[in-house]
């Protein structure tokens, strides 16, 4: 993927939904997987932009899973001049070895961001950058079909009253396939936190299907999208 696309793409978003104002103190959460260390790599890139003028710092919280280590993460946040924070928890045993949980997912999103706001709120940033790309919005629209029969996806903006914190998604345009072909040419340190029900969560299942349908309508995923953005799903 070109590097111009990128920058492109991501500035197209911030814009379009005015994610980004002038004097913003912005977080990633950074996973160490692919998709928030592409996000990460756009929005250095754009904080370089003369017309831009924000502030990045990098936030991970560490599961505390066994082997994970995010050493390769905190180099490359030195590399490219972003501030970059670990938490480290034990969330991972919490969850899967005390608690076993019925419902992991959405027990460890919740957890976890309870602890991204209260670190945004220690760094004094407003803002919570999440590396949700097109495929995700797309996903999450066919899951929540499926399972709980509304229209709905995630908003590439949301504000969270109760934390304060606005929460942004500037990889809206950017599609999967084009965060792998970054990856892969930026070497990118994927460092991926070794959750146990990765793949096997109905979220995957919906990738699954709609991996299906490509078969049969190779553009799928572009109607999916413009019927998503042509139905004014996104609010600005
Ligand atoms: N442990 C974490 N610490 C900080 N931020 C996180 C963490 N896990 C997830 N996030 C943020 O939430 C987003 C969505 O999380 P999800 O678990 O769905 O990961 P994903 O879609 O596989 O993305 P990635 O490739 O970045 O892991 C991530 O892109 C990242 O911005």
């Amino acid at each position: 993927m070109k590097l111009s696309t990128l920058y492109a793409k991501t500035k197209r978003a911030v814009m379009e939904y005015c994610m980004i104002q002038p004097g913003d103190r912005i977080a990633v959460g950074l996973s160490g997987g692919k998709d928030s260390l592409a996000l990460l790599f756009a929005l250095s890139g754009l904080a370089k932009q003369p017309d831009m003028n924000f502030e990045l710092n990098a936030v991970m919280v560490d599961m505390g899973f066994e082997g994970f280590d995010s050493t390769p993460l905190a180099n490359f946040c030195d590399s490219i001049g972003v501030p970059f924070t670990c938490v480290k928890t034990e969330l991972g045993k919490v969850i899967f070895e005390e608690r076993k949980e019925q419902s992991p997912c959405s027990m460890c999103a919740k957890m976890r961001r309870g602890i991204l706001n209260r670190t945004l709120k220690e760094l004094n940033c407003g803002k919570l950058a999440l590396g949700h790309h097109r495929d995700d919005f797309i996903n999450t629209w066919l899951l929540s079909l499926l399972r709980e029969g509304r229209f709905h996806t995630m908003q590439p903006v949301s504000y969270m009253s109760d934390a304060g914190i606005t929460l942004v998604r500037p990889l809206l345009y950017v599609t999967e396939d084009e965060i792998k072909q970054l990856t892969a040419e930026k070497k990118l340190p994927v460092v991926k936190q070794p959750c146990p029900v990765d793949g096997v969560t109905d979220r995957a299942k919906t990738a699954e299907l709609i991996c299906e349908i490509k078969k049969s309508f190779p553009d799928c995923e572009e109607r999916f999208f413009s019927a998503l953005k042509g139905a004014d799903f996104f609010s600005k």
